[in-house]
């Protein structure tokens, strides 16, 4: 009873071979929710072509609910739909969909609902920046970052209500955003962006409560995924230095959250922002860039 639940690789193992959790791995994690839970329930996530939104997908998957997963490359989401397809037996949705174009963004929401008869949760994972200090960035830079996460998340959100209120049913919006509580060095870009989203949220969540749209976001501290290709090796050997417990979360400490927010136990849960990152809000600071000589005089992390 005292093992782990969930296998955390030793960060500091020159041996392991790739970043976050493998297909095989995404089809035999052991979950806590019955295997029925998400029967009948139906769900659109941005980026689940990888990393923690192809997590969910397969979770997600494996409940029962029916997926579509968006993307920009057409591969990485083909190639999730057929592991999930033979993991699970289930057929997940793909959209080659680029959420920095609303266009595109409604034309995938209104093909989804129609296929499905409609959305249950949408899911905004898509996103990402890159490491650079702030006095850096170009305007294209800051601009790229902006729009995908702020912009992005925004034209799904509105188009998935707007969505909900023309059918008049109701819908659940869950945006995962970051650990943003002190700011983020080096990711000043991405900071800007997901606290916008965190108070876009708030705001919406009130607003959209007379069409029974709830909006949630979820703040993962560091989680390891394919993702971690944006940052240097100097940087990464110090990310589980920035929480108390010393240790790197997995996607599917994500996953499950989300399945949890998507479920009827989360019903009353409305406007809130779950952080999960072992205390990192508390304790460290994250480097993506790897920490400069100037801080690096012991203190957090
Ligand atoms: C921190 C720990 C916690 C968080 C972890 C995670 O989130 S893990 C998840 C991590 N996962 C992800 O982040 C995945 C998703 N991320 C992305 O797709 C990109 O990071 C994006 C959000 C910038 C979108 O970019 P895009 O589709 O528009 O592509 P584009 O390539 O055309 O870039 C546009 C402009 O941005 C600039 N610029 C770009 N890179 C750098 C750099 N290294 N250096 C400096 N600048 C850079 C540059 O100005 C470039 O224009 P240029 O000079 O080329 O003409
Ligand atoms: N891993 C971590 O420690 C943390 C991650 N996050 C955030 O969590 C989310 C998931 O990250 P993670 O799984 O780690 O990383 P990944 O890089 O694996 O996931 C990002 C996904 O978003 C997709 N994406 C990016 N831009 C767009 C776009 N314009 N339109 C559609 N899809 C897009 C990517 O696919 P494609 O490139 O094919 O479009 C990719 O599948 C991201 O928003 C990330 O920034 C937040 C805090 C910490």
């Amino acid at each position: 009873m005292n093992e782990p639940r969930i296998f955390r690789p030793d960060p500091d193992d020159p041996t392991r071979s790739q970043r976050g959790l493998t297909e095989q791995d995404l089809a035999a994690m052991p979950t806590v929710f019955r295997s029925d839970l998400l029967d009948g329930h139906v769900m659109l996530i941005s980026g689940g072509g990888s990393g923690m939104g192809k997590a969910m997908a397969f979770l997600a998957s494996r409940l029962g609910a029916t997926v579509a997963i968006c993307g920009r490359t057409a591969e990485k989401l083909d190639r999730t739909r057929d592991a999930i397809g033979e993991a699970t037996g289930r057929t997940v949705h793909c959209y080659t969909t680029n959420i920095r174009e609303p266009e595109a963004v409604e034309a995938m929401i209104a093909d989804f609902s129609d296929v499905t008869g409609g959305i249950d949760t949408l899911v905004n994972n898509a996103g990402g920046q890159f490491p650079q200090d702030a006095i850096d960035f170009t305007r294209k830079g800051w601009n790229a970052v902006i729009d995908t996460n702020l912009n992005g998340t925004w034209w799904m959100m509105q188009e998935a209500a707007r969505r909900w209120r023309s059918d008049g049913r109701k819908g659940h919006i869950i945006n995962i955003v970051a650990n943003v509580e002190r700011g983020m060095p080096q990711a000043a870009h991405t900071c800007a962006a997901r606290a916008g989203v965190i108070y876009l949220s708030k705001t919406v969540a009130t607003e959209w409560a007379p069409h029974d749209i709830r909006v949630n976001c979820i703040g993962p501290g560091v989680i390891e995924t394919e993702g971690f290709a944006m940052y240097p090796e100097e940087a990464l050997k110090r990310f589980h230095k920035a929480n108390p417990m010393k240790a790197r979360g997995n996607a599917w400490d994500v996953a499950e959250q989300v399945m949890y927010l998507a479920s009827p136990a989360a019903d009353f849960i409305n406007g809130d922002l779950i952080i999960i990152d072992g205390g990192q809000a508390q304790w460290g600071v994250v480097w993506p860039g790897g920490m400069p000589d100037y801080f690096d005089e012991g203190g957090a992390a």
